[in-house]
């Protein structure tokens, strides 16, 4: 099939490459001139493993392409609106500023009978208001909303085989184009939910809602661990044995960021307020403030740990990204433990991976390396905020020799305390003896 992915970041450049690789004709469309020119030389221009190689295959193979000029996507049969919902500046909404531009772009390229796939994640309502829009300017075309759940750093797996689709559709015929789309995928027995508009995108933030609650439940249950010398990481283990409740997304720590889960809580709760239900979702306030406690929690510790202060002292900051196995620095709680630690006069040496150059874009004020070595020599205090593989295979007598005092915040509840306290670290966990 003839497809067009309106948007190609994070989300979009991994559905148009992960389309090229189902054998579909692909063309790429965005308004960032640079993001298009690596994209289409096949350079990514974001970290997500498995992203290079089918990037590169669907280039080479000339089924993918990429434009900033939206004319270019006129021949498709089926697009895919990719673009980015940010939280507004100042406000818990949604900015579907981006959303309204590339589709009131795409309306004058329109083929007779072309679907449109909404694909961001968008306040409930958007679908049908953009439906009324289409039916005014396009009545041939039609529209779906088909919610993405890719986890970044499974990005291409999670696209080419998902847990399930979702079809918020107003005709038979549009889920069946996009089962089209989806062929391999569907025949291979992936689970699809045909529903409305309003159901697909209220799927999408449920999820999110619900995944944000999970790992504040735990986290709210890692303060109540700490109050009382209780193990938070055995009690989730207890916990994820009842098939129930089960243990992912029960990991305690430094909480969730990213692009995601927190603009997608607030988002929810600002749109059921608009909707005259706030009360129903009121409690994703209180997911959100026990969330950003735990920011405030690691670097109190981190002041305790240093005798109750820690100006001029030297804080190896481990991570910067919001999770492992991506770049991606939106919302990191790990960088803002950097910078928090920064502002009350710490030497902060903050490393990453994958990170560090989106994290210097954002605070050029804190000290990077990418050397993990460097990051360490002489540290008063190392905070583990992001568990990459290298972080957690770290070996706590070798460490001991590099730093000026072995003290060791692990932010991410990762590390063995008794392997670290036994080659004779001062360890802090979150909610762990
Ligand atoms: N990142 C994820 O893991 C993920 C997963 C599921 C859903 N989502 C949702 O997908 C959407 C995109 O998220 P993202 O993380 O890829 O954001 P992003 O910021 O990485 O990418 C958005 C892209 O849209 C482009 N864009 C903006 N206006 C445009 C226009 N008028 N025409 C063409 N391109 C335009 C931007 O230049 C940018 O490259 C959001 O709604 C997000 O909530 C993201
Ligand atoms: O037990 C856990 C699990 C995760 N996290 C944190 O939660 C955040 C989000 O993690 P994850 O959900 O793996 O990352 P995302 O790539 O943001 O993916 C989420 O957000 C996407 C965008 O909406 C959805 O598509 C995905 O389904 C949803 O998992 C990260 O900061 C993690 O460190 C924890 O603190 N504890």
């Amino acid at each position: 099939m003839r497809i067009s992915v309106i948007g190609c970041g994070y989300l979009g450049a991994v559905h148009a490459s992960a389309m090229a690789e189902l054998g579909h004709e692909v063309v790429g469309i965005d308004v960032d001139e640079r993001k298009i020119a690596q994209l289409g030389q096949a350079q990514p221009p974001f970290f997500e493993p498995g992203l290079p190689e089918i990037l590169a295959s669907g280039v080479a193979s000339g089924r993918l392409r990429f434009s900033t000029d939206i004319a270019d996507a006129a021949d498709a049969e089926v697009h895919f609106l990719a673009v980015g919902t940010p939280q507004q500046a100042g406000r818990p909404t949604a900015d579907l500023r981006f959303v309204d531009a590339a589709f009131e772009a795409l309306l004058p390229h329109l083929a007779d009978d072309a679907l449109i796939v909404g694909k961001s994640t968008v306040p409930v309502g958007t679908a049908a208001r953009l439906a009324g829009r289409l039916a005014e300017a396009a009545a041939h075309a039609r529209l779906a909303w088909n919610p993405e759940f890719l986890r970044e750093g499974y990005a291409v797996k999670d696209t080419l085989e998902p847990d399930r689709f979702v079809y918020g559709v107003e005709s038979a015929d549009a889920a069946s184009t996009l089962d089209d789309v989806y062929r391999r995928a569907i025949d291979a027995g992936t689970p699809r939910i045909v529903t409305d508009f309003a159901t697909a995108e209220l799927v999408k933030v449920a999820a999110n809602a619900f995944l944000a609650t999970k790992i504040s439940f735990i986290n709210a249950m890692s303060e109540i661990a700490d109050a009382t010398g209780a193990d938070v990481t055995a009690l989730a283990d207890a916990l994820g044995h009842d098939a129930r409740i089960g243990r992912r997304f029960l990991n305690a720590g430094v909480g969730f960021g990213g692009g995601c889960l927190p603009k997608d809580i607030r988002a929810f709760a600002a749109r059921a307020d608009e909707l005259g239900v706030g009360a129903s979702v009121a409690f994703l306030k209180e997911v959100d403030e026990i969330n950003l406690r735990q920011r405030q929690r690691v670097v109190d510790l981190a002041v305790a740990t240093l005798g109750g202060s820690v100006f001029r002292k030297r804080i190896a900051v481990l991570g910067v990204t919001f999770k492992p196995e991506s770049d991606d620095v939106r919302d990191s709680p790990a960088l803002d433990v950097a910078v928090h630690l920064k502002g009350l006069g710490a030497d902060v040496i903050a490393t990453d991976p994958a990170g560090v150059e989106n994290a210097r874009g954002r605070h050029p004020q804190l000290t990077y390396t990418t050397s993990l070595d460097e990051a360490l020599a002489g540290a008063d205090l190392v905070v583990l905020v992001t568990e990459w593989r290298q972080y957690r295979a770290l070996d706590p007598a070798a460490v001991a020799v590099q730093v000026a005092a072995p003290r060791i915040i692990d932010g991410r509840n990762v590390l063995d305390p008794v392997a670290w306290r036994a080659a004779g670290w001062e360890y802090h966990g979150l909610g762990r003896p």
